[in-house]
């Protein structure tokens, strides 16, 4: 008898995992997992963690966003970097390339405030890869100032998107010492938070 339950459970735990993620409903239309990618730029990890909790609960393509040549790992020489970047308007290249992403519906797109701006990388992408006719959902983390310009950039360099509602969370201050805080009450308020972003975007 207890093999035979065992058997019962096992066999339903089996079925369970092989089930395809369900559709995710993104303003009244049904999207498969499948056409779901979820991009991200994170250098200490806050933007990353957003993006795994948003594939959690959508399924989708997790991808993060990397340089061909990496930024310093020093603060102080990113940040000059950058902003020698944001004003001569130099787009560095990309060492990660996506791919089949004629066949995505849905781009999830995540990426810190980097000096109140969309971070280069991101501008990158965007000049890099054709994503009109696509849904651009954007989510952002900073250090307690917001988005910036980095939505409004967004919607600048992607005339040909659908540009849904984004959602921005505060995240580490790498300046005052403080890098990763996605964990304990943290995240699983961040978590509460995205869950009920998500929900809003399927009307
Ligand atoms: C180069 C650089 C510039 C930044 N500029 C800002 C800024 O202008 N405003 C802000 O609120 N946070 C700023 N931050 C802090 C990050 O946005 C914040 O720590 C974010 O959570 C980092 O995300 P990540 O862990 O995914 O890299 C900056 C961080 C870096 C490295």
């Amino acid at each position: 008898m207890k093999l035979l339950l065992l058997s019962i459970f096992l066999f339903t735990s089996l079925l369970g995992s092989c089930q395809s993620k369900p559709e995710t409903i993104v303003q009244n239309t049904q999207v498969t997992s499948e056409k779901i990618l979820i991009v991200y730029l994170s250098r200490t990890k806050n933007t990353k963690a957003v993006a795994e909790m948003i594939q959690k609960e959508v399924g989708g393509r997790l991808v993060e966003l990397e340089l061909k040549t990496p930024y310093p790992e020093d603060y102080q020489a990113i940040v000059s970097q950058v902003a020698r970047e944001n004003e001569t308007g130099f787009l560095p290249p990309l060492k990660t390339k996506i791919h089949d992403l004629d066949q995505v519906e849905v781009v999830f797109l995540g990426f810190p405030t980097w000096g109140m701006q969309l971070p280069p990388p991101i501008k990158s992408f965007l000049t890099e890869n054709n994503l009109s006719g696509q849904k651009i959902i954007p989510f952002n983390t900073n250090g307690g100032y917001g988005i910036g310009s980095s939505f409004d950039t967004l919607e600048e360099l992607c005339k040909g998107c659908l540009i849904l509602s984004g959602f921005s969370v505060r995240g580490g201050s790498e300046r005052d010492g403080i890098l990763f805080v996605m964990d304990g009450e943290k995240e699983i308020k961040v978590e509460k938070e995205v869950k009920k972003w998500l929900s809003s975007l399927k009307s």
